[in-house]
């Protein structure tokens, strides 16, 4: 007996391991992440190609990806598709009966969709050459013959990457456009003053904020607290929390907010202006356009699908995520540097993917106690790729008393060393510690709202 011939531009089991993501409940990150990678066209297998379609669209229309929808849509398609699609609904029926219940691990999924996509890019590539060749047997001039190949060959390149190939002459119009509309750039102020001078204005959309610290350095503080800035200014977004479930979120935005020391906000004994002040903070604040997202066990497929997820349904323009090193990873067998530096690679890439401003907290290592210096970028615990990813690069320093009693405690004021800065000068910025109030900067410290 001869072994059935596999064929090598068909990876059978990626595409089944693809297709059954689509339903189970606990995979929809997975999920969504994998229906943004992939293009339908990858698939070799037609019914296959017909699923994803159809779980695309149920996306775009935000319905839920369940069986019973997925092959209503894939029915509706009929009469813009061939008649090999009238057979593969009933296939995809019998299929999705044959695989309920089953949930696919997590590990293969990377592995799973380069090989989906590759596969699917290659065998475009291999029906052109197979037309290239049949014009070629039936051409009289061999140099049209040869134009006729490059074009085909050049719309199979371009098919990948037009939208992000742009004509300097496009860009050129776009930059004076810019430059004549200035108060449509996007840019949101941070709460400080100083800081917003070193930031040429504030935070920018498709740029990631790192705020370093070590623990107990108010990193926490000062990103909820630009979230919060962002969202009093009328932007949406999302504030991920790896580290405080969302009832701690609030305590703390709302003692920043509304000024109202958090020991009384934590042991739930308001005094008469402390229920004064948060009555008034209410009324305001109830409005804010932030979501709050505490799953402990963050990894950047879901923190994609969530964010992607928010941008179609609020249009958000800003993302917090604290803190960094307790992102997971989905890939397995990796040092933990190089998954932080995925991960880091990942959000930045998803500030421009969606537009959007992300602030990232991140810790860092004891090196600069240990020396007794200031904390730098390469400070970063597994730092290699946040240093090289990150647009703007701040880093918190509370300095030491030097003389009385208190003698090495931690001062009253914090430093925010701006280490890094792509779009502006580096430098420090000197705010008064008022982590009793959730926040960072006295009044006087305090950039008004509407202002830099
Ligand atoms: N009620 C309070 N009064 C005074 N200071 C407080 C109070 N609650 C918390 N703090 C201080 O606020 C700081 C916490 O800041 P924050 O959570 O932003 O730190 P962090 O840099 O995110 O550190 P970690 O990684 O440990 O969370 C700590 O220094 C803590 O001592």
């Amino acid at each position: 007996m001869t072994a059935p011939v596999t064929d090598p531009l068909r990876p059978l089991e990626a595409e089944t391991y693809l297709v059954t993501l689509l339903t189970p409940v606990t995979r929809r990150a997975l999920r969504d992440e994998a229906l943004t990678q992939v293009d339908p066209g990858c698939f070799a297998d037609p019914m296959f190609e017909h699923m994803w379609r159809a779980a695309r669209a149920l996306r775009d229309d935000d319905r839920a990806i369940n069986v019973r929808n997925l092959l209503g849509r894939m029915r509706d398609d009929l009469p813009q598709r061939s008649p090999r699609d009238h057979a593969s609904v009933q296939r995809a029926a019998r299929w999705f009966e044959g695989h309920a219940g089953h949930v696919p691990e997590v590990g293969p999924f990377g592995e799973h969709i380069a090989t989906v996509t590759r596969c699917g890019r290659l065998r475009r590539l291999v029906e052109v050459l197979d037309s290239v060749r049949a014009q070629a047997l039936e051409a009289d001039d061999p140099a049209q013959a040869l134009t006729l190949a490059y074009e085909q060959l050049g719309k199979l390149d371009q098919a990948d990457d037009d939208e992000h190939v742009h004509s300097y002459a496009d860009l050129l119009d776009q930059f004076l456009e810019a430059q004549r509309t200035p108060d449509d750039a996007f840019i949101v102020p941070t709460p400080w003053t100083d800081l917003n001078g070193l930031l040429l204005g504030g935070l920018r959309a498709g740029r990631m904020y790192v705020v370093g610290g070590r623990p107990g350095d108010g990193k926490s503080i000062s990103v909820l607290q630009m979230a919060h800035r962002c969202a009093e200014l009328g932007h949406a977004g999302l504030v991920l929390s790896a580290e405080m479930g969302a009832p701690e979120v609030t305590d703390r935005m709302v003692s920043s907010g509304a000024v109202v020391e958090q020991s009384q906000i934590t042991r739930r004994r308001l005094d008469d202006d402390g229920w004064n002040r948060i009555g008034e903070y209410y009324n305001r604040a109830r409005s804010l356009p932030i979501t709050v997202v505490d799953k402990p066990n963050l990894t950047l497929p879901y923190i994609k699908s969530v964010a992607r997820e928010a941008k179609r349904r609020n249009n958000i323009r800003f993302m917090a995520v604290d803190y960094l090193q307790l992102v997971g990873s989905d890939s397995r067998g990796q040092q933990r540097e190089q998954e932080v530096a995925a991960i880091s690679r990942g959000l930045k890439q998803l500030s421009r993917e969606l537009d959007i401003v992300v602030l990232v907290a991140a810790q860092l290592n004891r090196e600069n106690v240990r020396a007794e210096r200031r904390p730098k970028a390469s400070d970063l615990r597994e730092s290699g790729g946040i240093e090289a990813d990150a647009d703007v690069i701040i880093l918190h320093h509370r300095p030491l008393i030097e003389e009385g009693d208190l003698k090495g405690q931690p001062g009253y004021t914090v430093v925010l060393y701006v280490d890094k800065n792509r779009i502006g000068r580096t430098g420090f910025v000197e705010l008064d510690w008022r982590a009793h109030y959730a926040t960072l900067g006295s009044t006087r410290q305090h950039a008004p709202i509407g202002g830099a």
